[in-house]
């Protein structure tokens, strides 16, 4: 569905010249500033996958999927939605693919969210009953009828980011880009907005690209996710083996019924962090050893009444990557 082979994005930047005429000097420069926002990624991704596109603010993920929608030109490397060139082909990938901006609305500010609709419609062409039908549905999923009449302007960002999400489907595209659509949401419309991205893609078979800073949104929407930073490809693979590559250990709180005792020497797979009461609490590595493994070592320290596991935190993991 979407193909990138060895893509580069250079932006050239003139040197800023000081002093007198120093606005004029500046714009007849031949001194540039080149900075490598994107360096010779390469991936695909398949149809219907829904993959989370992360990395630190500044790099690269917005000049890649400006790439990859045809926003922006590579300075070399290819990009192909369904086999077509978005640069070359616009009209035609256009209408394959639905973005939605976080940080910016493609809806008239001005104007009651329903005559955005309409505008838009006409704009990609989508047959009235098509555009009646999906409007209804949407408007089932996303509850819009409540602000079908407001003013864009007027709207709380929660009920925003519903109708540009809405917005971007009316077409029908096949694939869509999402950056930041949780952003600046309280948790209920967080968990609205990722209800509706989960139905898109599992009962749709959308495929999606999503880009957030928020993990939560990754873990639970994504099978896939990709990690670039300084303009590289640093991971792509599903979370599991990202939490595997990372290795962080595994915190096991055992509670002991009766007296319990350490001895002397353990495993190095097993770190005790703490020994209280009748509660002692150990780090694992689970790449090392299974549960079961560790069970029934910490079995024969004294009778276990129950046992807590919690694995490490995602953001904790993403913030080893980055
Ligand atoms: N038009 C441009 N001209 C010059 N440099 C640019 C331009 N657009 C982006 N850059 C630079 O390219 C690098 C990557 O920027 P990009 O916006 O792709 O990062 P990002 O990963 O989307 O960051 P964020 O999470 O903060 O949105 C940054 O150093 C940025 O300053």
């Amino acid at each position: 569905m979407i193909t990138a082979r060895h893509l580069q994005k250079e932006f050239k930047t003139p040197v800023v010249r000081e002093g007198r005429f120093s606005g004029l000097r500046t714009l007849f420069s031949r001194e540039y500033l080149s900075k490598e926002a994107v360096r010779d990624i390469s991936f695909d991704i398949g149809k219907g996958e829904f993959v989370g596109y992360i990395g630190p603010n500044g790099a690269g993920k917005s000049t890649t999927i400006k790439m990859l929608t045809g926003i922006l030109h590579p300075t070399s490397g290819e990009v192909l939605l369904g086999g077509m060139n978005p640069h070359q082909e616009r009209r035609r990938t256009v209408g394959r693919l639905g973005v939605v901006f976080g940080q910016r609305s493609q809806l008239w500010w001005d104007l009651p969210v329903k005559d955005s609709y309409d505008i838009l419609a006409e704009m990609y062409g989508v047959r009235a009953e098509d555009k009646t039908k999906r409007l209804a549905q949407f408007a089932e999923l996303l509850d819009l009828e409540s602000f079908w009449a407001t003013p864009v302007r007027k709207l709380s960002l929660g009920q925003r980011m519903r109708a540009d999400l809405a917005a971007s489907m009316l077409h029908d595209p096949e694939l869509l880009f999402l950056d930041e659509p949780t952003i600046g949401l309280d948790v209920n419309a967080k968990r609205n907005i990722r209800q509706f991205l989960r139905t898109l893609n599992e009962e749709f078979g959308k495929t999606i690209l999503l880009t957030t800073h928020d993990m939560d949104d990754i873990e639970q929407l994504c099978n896939r996710v990709m990690v670039i930073n300084h303009g590289q490809l640093t991971y792509d693979g599903s979370i599991p083996s990202l939490r595997d590559t990372i290795g962080l250990p595994t915190l096991i709180r055992v509670t002991y019924r009766g007296s319990y005792h350490i001895p002397d020497a353990i495993s190095s797979a097993i770190q005790i962090t703490g020994a209280e009461n009748q509660i002692v609490t150990v780090e694992v590595n689970r790449k090392e050893w299974s549960t079961m493994d560790i069970l029934k070592q910490l079995e024969q320290w004294g009778e276990i009444e129950d046992v807590e596991m919690k694995e490490p935190d995602f953001e904790d993991i993403i913030h080893r990557v980055y």
